[in-house]
C-alpha cells in the first residue's frame, strides 16, 4: 500500500521488475547522463527504486538545494555508510548531526582562509614541477594527457597538506601508487554508496579489490598521524598553533583547553583520507573540465586570456596570489561547477514532512527566463547585477569545506597554465564524463602545448 503510493509521489523511470527497480540502470557507468536525461524527462524532482523498500528521490532544482543544503538536512545514513570502509568517521560521511556540527567546528579553523594562503610555498613548489612536465611535453611537441597531470597535481599538493607525505605523483607518473590506489577505491565506492549492501557483502572481486586498497591507503594516514605526533611541532604546548604550519599538522596538534588534543589518531586518520579523496580528484577533474570548455569558447578564452596576461608577467614561472585577483577566472571556474560539477551531489534525508507548492521546471523557464541557456557553459551570465548570481551561488552550496583550497590550487594553476602555453585539441577528441566517485573524464584529456612568445 505505502509502496504503491510512494510509486505514485513522484515521476520517475519505469522500474525493470520490483525486485531490482532501477538498479540495473542506477548500477551502469552511464548514470550520470541517465540522471540528466531524467532531470529533461521527469523535471526537478524524480525517484529511483533500490528494490522494492528503497528509493532515492533527486532533486535539481538549485533553490531547494541550497534551502537543503543550508537548513542542514541530516546526510543519509544508507548511502554514507557505503562510504564509511574508506573514510570511517569522518566530517565527510558523518550521519550523526550533533557529531557533524562538534567536527565541522573544530576542522573550521584549519580551512580558514588565512591558513589556507599559508599552503601558497607548497602549492607554488608543486605547480613548478607540473610547468616542467609541460615545458618538457612542449619542447618534443608531444600529446600530454592533462587530465592525468592534474590528477597527479592535485595528490602530489593534498598529500603534502592533508599527509604530510611527498606522493612524488607527478614525477611517478602512472606508477605512483597513491593514483593506482584511488582508481581501485572510487569507482566502487561510488557504488557501494548508491547500493551500500555491495560494501557489506563483498561478493564481488572488485569490492574486495577496493577493501585491501583502503587497507593500504588508511595505513599511510595513521603513519601520517604519527609522525606529525611524534614531532610535535607545537612550540609552547599549549595549542598555539603557528598559521604556516600544514593542514595535516595543524589539526593534529590543536588541543583543547584543558590541553589534550582536539582530535584522536583515528578521527584524524578518517579525516585525512577524507580530504584526498574528496579534494584531490574533484579539484584536478574541474581544471580539466575548465580548459575542455573554454577551448571550446574562443570568445571565452579571448576574455580570459586578456585578463591573465594583464595581470601576470610573462616572465613569471608560477603564478603568485598577487597574480591571481582574477575575476573573470573565478567566474569561470564556478560556471564551470554548475556546468559540470565533479562533486555532482550529496544524499540527505528528509525527516520530515516537507512541501514545495511550487517546483519551477527547470529545464523549460529557469534556463530560459535567468540563464541564456542551461546546457551550455556561459560564464557571462555572472553578471554581478544579474538574478542568476544567487540561483547559481545557490546551486554550488553543497557544504565543502574545502572550498577556499580548491580555488587556491584551481586558480594558481589555471592561471599559470593559460600565462604560459598555447593548449591545442588533438583532432577529433571530445572529452566524454563518466561518474566514478566524481564525475570524471573518461577517456582522459589529450592535448598538445606549446610555450607562449610572449
Ligand atoms: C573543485 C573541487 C571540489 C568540489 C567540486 C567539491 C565538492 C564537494 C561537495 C559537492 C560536497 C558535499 C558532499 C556531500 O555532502 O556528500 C563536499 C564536501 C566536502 N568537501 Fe569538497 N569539493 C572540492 C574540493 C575539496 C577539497 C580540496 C577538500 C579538502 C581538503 C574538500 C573537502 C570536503 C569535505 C571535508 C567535505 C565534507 C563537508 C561537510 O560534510 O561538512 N573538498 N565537497
Amino acid at each position: 500500500m505505502s509502496y504503491t503510493r510512494a510509486r505514485l509521489q513522484f515521476p520517475g523511470p519505469p522500474v525493470k521488475n520490483f525486485l531490482i527497480g532501477n538498479l540495473d540502470q542506477t548500477m551502469a557507468n552511464d548514470v550520470h547522463e541517465k540522471w540528466i536525461q531524467w532531470n529533461r524527462e521527469y523535471g526537478q524532482i524524480f525517484q529511483t527504486w533500490n528494490g522494492l523498500f528503497s528509493r532515492v528521490i533527486y532533486i535539481g532544482d538549485p533553490r531547494i538545494i541550497a534551502e537543503i543544503a543550508t537548513s542542514n538536512w541530516p546526510k543519509s545514513a544508507a548511502q554514507y555508510d557505503g562510504f564509511k570502509p574508506l573514510d570511517g568517521d569522518a566530517l565527510f560521511v558523518q550521519t550523526n548531526q550533533d557529531r557533524w556540527k562538534m567536527q565541522s567546528k573544530r576542522l573550521a579553523p584549519a580551512f580558514q582562509p588565512s591558513v589556507i594562503q599559508s599552503q601558497y610555498p607548497c602549492l607554488a613548489k608543486h605547480i613548478g614541477n607540473y610547468v616542467k612536465q609541460l615545458d618538457a611535453a612542449a619542447r618534443s611537441n608531444s600529446v600530454i594527457d592533462l587530465s592525468s597531470l592534474n590528477i597527479l597535481l592535485s595528490l602530489d599538493f593534498i598529500g603534502d597538506i592533508a599527509f604530510g607525505t611527498s606522493f612524488n605523483a607527478i614525477n611517478q607518473g602512472p606508477d605512483c601508487r597513491i593514483a593506482q590506489l584511488l582508481e581501485m577505491i572510487l569507482p566502487e565506492l561510488m557504488k557501494c554508496g548508491l547500493f551500500p549492501l555491495r560494501g557489506k557483502i563483498p561478493i564481488f572481486e572488485k569490492t574486495r579489490i577496493m577493501n585491501r586498497a583502503i587497507t593500504e591507503l588508511r595505513d599511510m594516514a595513521k603513519d601520517a598521524v604519527k609522525d606529525a605526533r611524534r614531532k610535535d611541532l607545537t612550540e609552547d604546548g599549549n595549542g598555539k598553533v603557528k598559521p604556516d604550519k600544514k593542514i595535516f599538522e595543524i589539526l593534529a596538534l590543536q588541543r583543547e583547553a584543558d590541553g589534550n588534543y582536539t582530535f584522536n589518531s583515528q578521527e584524524l586518520c578518517d579525516n585525512y583520507v577524507a580530504f584526498l579523496v574528496a579534494g584531490g580528484d574533484p579539484t584536478a577533474h574541474t581544471m580539466s573540465f575548465l580548459v575542455w570548455q573554454v577551448l571550446r569558447n574562443p570568445a571565452i578564452f579571448a576574455q580570459l586570456r586578456a585578463e591573465i596576461d594583464a595581470s601576470i608577467p610573462y616572465e613569471a614561472e608560477v603564478a603568485t596570489l598577487e597574480h591571481v585577483k582574477l575575476p573573470y577566472l573565478n567566474m569561470v571556474l564556478k560556471e564551470t561547477l554548475r556546468f559540470s560539477s565533479p562533486g555532482f551531489g550529496t544524499f540527505r534525508t528528509c525527516a520530515k514532512d516537507t512541501t514545495y507548492t511550487e517546483i519551477p521546471d527547470y529545464g523549460k523557464t529557469l534556463t530560459s527566463s535567468i540563464l541564456s541557456d542551461g546546457d551550455r557553459a556561459n560564464p557571462s551570465c555572472e553578471d554581478p547585477t544579474s538574478p542568476s548570481l544567487t540561483v547559481r551561488e545557490a546551486a554550488l552550496r553543497l557544504d565543502c569545506l574545502g572550498q577556499g583550497l580548491a580555488m587556491l590550487e584551481m586558480t594558481l594553476t589555471l592561471a599559470t597554465l593559460f600565462r604560459r602555453y598555447d593548449l591545442t585539441l588533438v583532432p577529433g577528441f571530445e572529452l566524454e564524463y563518466m561518474p566514478s566517485f566524481t564525475l570524471k573524464p573518461k577517456n582522459g584529456f589529450p592535448i598538445r602545448v606549446t610555450r607562449r612568445e610572449c
